[in-house]
């Protein structure tokens, strides 16, 4: 497996359930200022930055649709909610002074840009933070898909997963206190052993596409920084030979 190498380009996965923080619906600033501050810290080490946000604080299609909405529509409010995450995160940024741009995969002009690729990487390159909103634009995705998706369209050297527990396990940490931590390992066995950590469609994309993954703790203060650094945080996923 590769050894760190420095990185130029990432995209972030933040989870929207960890922006709940103390509050029990939507977003709690003092979650949200921490991570803009992080994502500061990131572009000002020198690294291009782009993220997407995740929808869980608000809806998710899956749980509307099983109270009877309609799972298109359910899903279509789950990339609605991600674009009010960006939204947020947006400005929780720009009060850091640091530039930024939405791009939606789906069309809401009023409030921001359409995701256009070529535009997308030319945000990045002039340094500002490019956060990527609805998702894929399609129902039955997640945003794990959206953002494996992006990241190989943008070229990103490495996808990071900030997520609710240190990394991936053997199983769901959350519910089985045995479950041993994998520090490294590959997509294949990922898939293979059904490690929920990210969704299969996301998983198999980054395979193929042979894009590395870091899935890391969201609530550790000062782990991305470690990690663009060349610390060992959370587990690394790799495509393998
Ligand atoms: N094998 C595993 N290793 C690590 N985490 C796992 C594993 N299996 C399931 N999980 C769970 O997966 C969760 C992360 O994925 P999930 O898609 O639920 O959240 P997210 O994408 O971070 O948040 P959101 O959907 O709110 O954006 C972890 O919080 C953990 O409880
Ligand atoms: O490409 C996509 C991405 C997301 N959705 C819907 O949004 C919610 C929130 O995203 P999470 O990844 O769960 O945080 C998701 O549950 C889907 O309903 C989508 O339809 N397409």
């Amino acid at each position: 497996m590769a050894a760190h190498r420095p990185y130029r380009r990432i995209l972030l996965k933040l989870s929207g359930e960890a922006l709940l923080g103390q509050v029990d619906y939507g977003i709690d600033p003092a979650v949200l200022n921490r991570l803009a501050g992080e994502v500061r810290d990131l572009l000002a080490a020198g690294l291009q930055v782009a993220l997407v946000l995740g929808g869980g604080n608000i809806f998710r299609g899956a749980g509307l649709a099983a109270r009877g909405l309609d799972r298109v529509s359910a899903d279509q409010m789950g990339m609605l909610a991600t674009l009010m995450n960006a939204l947020a995160m947006q400005d929780a940024l720009e009060k850091l002074e640091v530039p930024t741009r939405v791009m939606s995969a789906l069309r809401i002009h009023q409030v921001c840009e359409d995701y256009i690729r070529r535009r997308a990487v030319r945000h990045l390159e002039k340094g500002r933070v490019t956060i990527f909103a609805a998702g894929t634009g399609n129902p039955f995705f997640t945003t794990d898909s959206a953002a494996s998706l992006r990241a190989i369209e943008i070229e990103a050297d490495l996808l990071i997963k900030a997520t609710k527990v240190d990394g991936v396990y053997s199983s769901d940490p959350v519910k089985d206190p045995n479950a041993v931590f994998y520090p490294r390992l590959t997509y294949n066995q990922a898939l293979r052993e059904d490690l929920r950590v990210m969704d299969a469609t996301a998983l198999v994309l980054c395979r193929d596409n042979r894009l590395p993954l870091r899935v890391l703790n969201i609530h550790t203060p000062g782990a991305l920084m470690r990690l663009v650094a060349g610390e060992e945080i959370g587990s690394l996923v790799e495509s393998g030979d």
